[in-house]
């Protein structure tokens, strides 16, 4: 039997990723919208049918912000090679997720994704380990967004030589989106079914972690079902934001911040409630089954709508 290999911080924060590309074209990105649940409620309604149809033909429907986390997707398989890095990939959760939006994304585009190690945390029953990808549209080198990742790796703590637990982080402190959740009323409420059917969904853009389609994974993962992908209770929080407090203007939207607290269940119902601080929109997602909070976070916007 192979010997277990050592889990090494050094190495893994020293890891150096290849570069990879990342291409979608219009389709991709009104799969993704619907996988996400634009016009699942109203298949006529104006603010979100132009994610997924455009009368002046497909080159001209509109990406939704958050398509660009799928741009970090690719990591997924690179992060079970990093060298020193010894953890089990069916304990692995999403944990957090930032996304940087430096322009509006395109309808369809071919990007190079440059991505380094940018955080590892000891948290005793569990490391956290932080990717950073930049991508770039391939042809002109411009800068299109910064996704941050963080994984949950269940088991993997409990690694740190000295009596203070391992930290490393490549971004300075007022790089993290500190927020609290207000104690005030929310200043919008948005409510949405997920569909018994949105992980099958949702996976054809790109995650086809088994975690959230077969039930014997979700289950050694310690969950009754298969789960919804994070990036999707992600995606319809946003779509939330934009539908509330944008007026359906996804180009708004500067950046977005998420830390995933609970699994949800396909089928189950998400309540997103906003508030609004300075251009700041503070949120945070429960399940109304469960009267549970699932995710919370920040989105940043580039002004307030005139009309709110
Ligand atoms: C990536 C592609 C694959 C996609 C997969 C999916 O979509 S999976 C589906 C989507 N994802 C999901 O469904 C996951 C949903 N989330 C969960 O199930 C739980 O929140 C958990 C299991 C991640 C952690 O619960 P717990 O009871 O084990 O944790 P605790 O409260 O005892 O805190 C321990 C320490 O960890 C810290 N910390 C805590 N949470 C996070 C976080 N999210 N993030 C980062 N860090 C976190 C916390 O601050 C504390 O550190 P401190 O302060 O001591 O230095």
């Amino acid at each position: 039997m192979a010997a277990k290999s050592e889990f090494d911080p050094q190495l893994i924060i020293s890891h150096k990723f290849p570069e990879s590309t990342y291409s979608y074209t219009e389709r991709d990105a009104a799969l993704y919208a619907l996988g996400i649940g634009a016009c699942s409620k109203d298949a006529l309604d104006n603010k979100e049918l132009k994610y997924v149809y455009h009368p002046d033909g497909q080159q001209s429907v509109e990406v939704l912000p958050t398509f660009a986390a799928l741009f970090s997707m690719g990591l997924q398989s690179e992060i079970a090679k990093i060298p020193g890095l010894d953890f089990d990939p069916r304990l692995l959760l999403h944990g957090q997720q930032y996304i940087e939006m430096y322009k509006p994304l395109p309808s369809h585009g071919c990007l190079l994704n440059k991505a380094t190690v940018a955080g590892l945390h000891d948290k005793g029953k569990a490391a956290v380990l932080e990717i950073e990808i930049l991508s770039y549209e391939k042809e002109s080198g411009v800068l299109l967004c910064m996704n941050r990742m963080a994984v949950y790796l269940r088991g993997a703590g409990g690694f740190s030589k000295s009596s203070q637990p391992y930290s490393f982080t490549k971004y300075s402190s007022n790089q993290t989106l500190a927020y609290k959740i207000p104690r005030s009323q929310p200043f919008a409420v948005f409510e949405d079914c997920t569909q018994s059917s949105q992980a099958l969904l949702y996976r054809l853009s790109g995650d086809y972690n088994p975690l959230h389609s077969d039930p014997m994974v979700a289950e050694i993962a310690g969950f009754s079902r298969p789960i919804l992908h994070g990036l999707c209770t992600l995606g319809f929080a946003v779509r939330a934001i934009i539908k509330s407090i944008c007026r359906g203007e996804q180009k708004m939207i500067k950046n977005i911040s998420g830390r995933f607290l609970l699994h949800v269940y396909p089928g189950e119902t998400l309540i997103t409630e906003m508030w609004i601080e300075d251009l700041r929109v503070v949120y945070q997602v429960k399940v109304k089954e469960r009267n549970r909070a699932v995710l919370s976070g920040v989105v940043t916007l580039d002004r307030l709508s005139s009309s709110l």
